[in-house]
């Protein structure tokens, strides 16, 4: 399929090499650090083969195995553009703001709208905002569909939800603030998701991780091999967000990430392990860093 960008706001950008980084294979800095610490024997497992911890959550893959195909036109994106972007104090919402002259939120609907996967895109936005999706790109082939942002991203994604098709075997969350998620980590994460029901992408925490109380005192260091920083897209069986947010709503529970409510359910969720270049754009630095990391790909 042949896609091309029609902005009305910003010009198109010079046509960037499609190539992207490899997964990161090699293990992190900090795994090689801890490596350096015990004599050059790798006293921890790589966290690829990391398995298991707390009730239902599992690691990232541990035999290589391929994941199960995603069947063609059988996925629902939910791709969330209802926040204010307060944090980086524009005067739009940062998901608008032009990316190597192209509005954020568009970078990732790009590369949803070229996936066979993919049947359609719910873009969750202020309506104001609706004419920068509408016509965005030509010879697209799926509907792209609209709802309405909530107050908090939890109530956008329970908006987004309900414009899903019945259909679909799986619904894929993102946040349209991550313009640079890869098309080889999406198709990943999906394919995880059909296996376990509910997959996200994450990357292992690089720092050392403390908890502390309420006068700034540490309580305890956490295991940094357990830990595992969350992106989305966040993919899951529709009917499990549907079950999820049911209990949700009854508890009146707060998530900040989607898998949380599955969690909450008790069913598993499995870790795919994903680019530490799939940022969130939040703050003016990480406009600086998205465009650096853009002109890499
Ligand atoms: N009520 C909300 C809040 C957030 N989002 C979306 O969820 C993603 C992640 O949220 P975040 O980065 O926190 O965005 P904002 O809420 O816009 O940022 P801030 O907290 O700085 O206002 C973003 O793509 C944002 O547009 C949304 O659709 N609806
Ligand atoms: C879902 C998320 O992107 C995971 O990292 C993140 O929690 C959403 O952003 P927020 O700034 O916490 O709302």
């Amino acid at each position: 399929m042949e896609l091309r960008l029609c902005l009305r706001l910003h010009a198109p950008p010079a046509s960037a090499p499609t190539t992207h980084p490899p997964p990161p294979l090699s293990p992190s800095p900090n795994l090689a650090l801890r490596r350096l610490r015990t004599g050059g024997s790798c006293a921890v497992a790589p966290r690829r083969h990391a398995r298991k911890w707390g009730s239902a959550v599992c690691a990232a893959k541990a035999d290589g195995a391929q994941g199960e195909a995603v069947k063609e036109r059988s996925v629902s994106v939910v791709l969330l553009s209802g926040g204010q972007g307060k944090r980086m104090g524009a005067s739009m919402p940062k998901q608008y703001l032009p990316l190597l002259g192209l509005p954020i939120a568009l970078h990732s609907l790009k590369t949803f709208c070229q996936l066979k996967e993919v049947k359609e895109v719910v873009v969750v936005c202020d309506p104001d905002y609706k004419d920068i999706f509408e016509g965005s790109i030509e010879n697209v082939q799926i509907p792209i569909k609209f709802a309405l942002p909530g107050k908090e991203r939890q109530d956008s994604v329970y908006n987004g939800l309900q414009e899903i098709d019945g259909d679909s075997e799986l619904v894929c969350v993102h946040d349209s603030a991550r313009p640079l998620v890869s098309s080889e980590d999406v198709k990943k994460v999906l394919e995880d998701a059909i296996v376990h029901g509910a997959a996200v992408l994450g990357v292992p925490v690089k720092a050392t991780i403390k908890e502390a109380d309420s006068n700034s005192f540490v309580v305890k260091t956490l295991d940094r091999k357990t830990l595992w920083e969350m992106q989305t897209p966040q993919v899951m069986r529709p009917s499990l967000l549907r079950d999820g947010f049911e209990l949700v709503k009854r508890d009146g529970l707060e998530v900040t990430d989607d898998v949380s409510i599955v969690e909450y359910l008790k069913h598993s969720v499995y870790i795919t392990e994903g680019s530490y270049t799939n940022i969130k754009v939040t703050t003016p630095d990480d406009l600086l860093l998205a465009e650096r990391l853009m002109n890499e790909k």
